[in-house]
């Protein structure tokens, strides 16, 4: 396993999130309905729902991608509901993407560099520009984060091989290494395990797990393995047709009626139980 110490540099540094009243519309669609809930410092919360709910509405408004119409979002105590996502990204939000979102052609050293830019600038190009002006200790400090970052998520072997030629498991790790070398305070992941085998999700949700319990970083995850949701989330908010209908430990979301009438039309926890484990069997 991994040999990240507690000095890292993300360590003791985690974030709250709150989320306050926040409505969402796209013209007439109510995407988001006076949506409410907190991700506590150094936890896993999963925001979960039925497709069309409104995770990934709620996550871009999170992020800086949406604007809502009504609403608060805070982070550390400080409203962030008006800053645009490069504001954010400087505040230690980094995220990843449904769709991998990595410079393909590009090799796995390079692409966890591009996550340094969002400390410096908005864009690749003025971030290359920073390197060419930054310090030497800055330069060696950066290069220390990047090494213990492709030590922890084990990908040193692939590190000088372009992100084009790896397995979909590979790239989902790499694309984390890149937000983590944003050294951030709240690390939000879209959906980090779709499209992976049983095997490529183990993997992932051990990492999930060692970024909380080693660096101690607050994270915000869309999914829908329910397994996989079920088994690393301290926290669990559902979202259907746009409103919070259940926020909870995830035992307690799983035995509450209406998130099994959400799912599956009808309001039995058994029944909505027995699906969760055939589904994540089946995976
Ligand atoms: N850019 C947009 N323009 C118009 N409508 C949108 C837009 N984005 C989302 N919607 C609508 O808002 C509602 C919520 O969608 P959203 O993508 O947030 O749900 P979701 O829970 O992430 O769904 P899924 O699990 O299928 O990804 C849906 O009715 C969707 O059609």
């Amino acid at each position: 396993m991994s040999t990240v110490s507690a000095s890292h540099p993300g360590s003791g540094n985690a974030a709250r999130l709150e989320v306050d009243g926040v409505s969402l519309s796209f013209g007439g669609l109510k995407a988001l309905r006076d949506v409410s809930f907190e991700v506590e410092p150094g936890s896993i919360t999963a925001l979960i729902g039925p497709n069309g709910a409104g995770k990934t509405s709620m996550f871009n408004c999170i992020s800086g991608f949406y604007h809502p119409q009504a609403g608060t979002i805070r982070f550390d105590g400080t409203d962030v509901t008006r800053m645009h996502a490069p504001q954010r990204a400087k505040l230690g939000f980094a995220r990843t993407f449904q769709n991998i979102a990595l410079f393909r052609g590009m090799t796995v050293l390079d692409n966890i560099k591009l996550g340094r830019h969002a400390h410096m600038s908005t864009n690749v190009f003025q971030a290359l520009l920073y390197w060419g002006r930054a310090s030497r200790e800055e330069m060696e400090l950066r290069e220390e984060i990047e090494r213990r970052i492709i030590d922890f998520l084990e990908i040193a072997h692939i590190r000088h091989m372009p992100v084009a030629s790896l397995s979909y498991g590979l790239q989902k790790r790499v694309e984390l290494a890149r937000a983590l070398a944003m050294r951030p305070r709240i690390l939000m992941l879209d959906e980090p395990v779709a499209g992976m085998n049983r095997e490529e999700t183990e993997d992932m949700a051990r990492f999930i797990l060692d970024v909380k319990e080693e660096w101690g970083t607050t994270i915000l995850m869309v999914e829908h393995d329910m397994g996989m949701v079920m088994d690393i989330s301290d926290h669990v908010v559902v979202l259907n047709f746009g409103e919070v209908i259940a926020r909870g430990l995830p035992r307690e979301v799983q035995a509450d009626p209406r998130v099994a009438e959400a799912y599956l039309g009808s309001g039995d926890p058994a029944a909505l139980m027995a699906k969760l484990k055939a589904g994540s069997e089946a995976a």
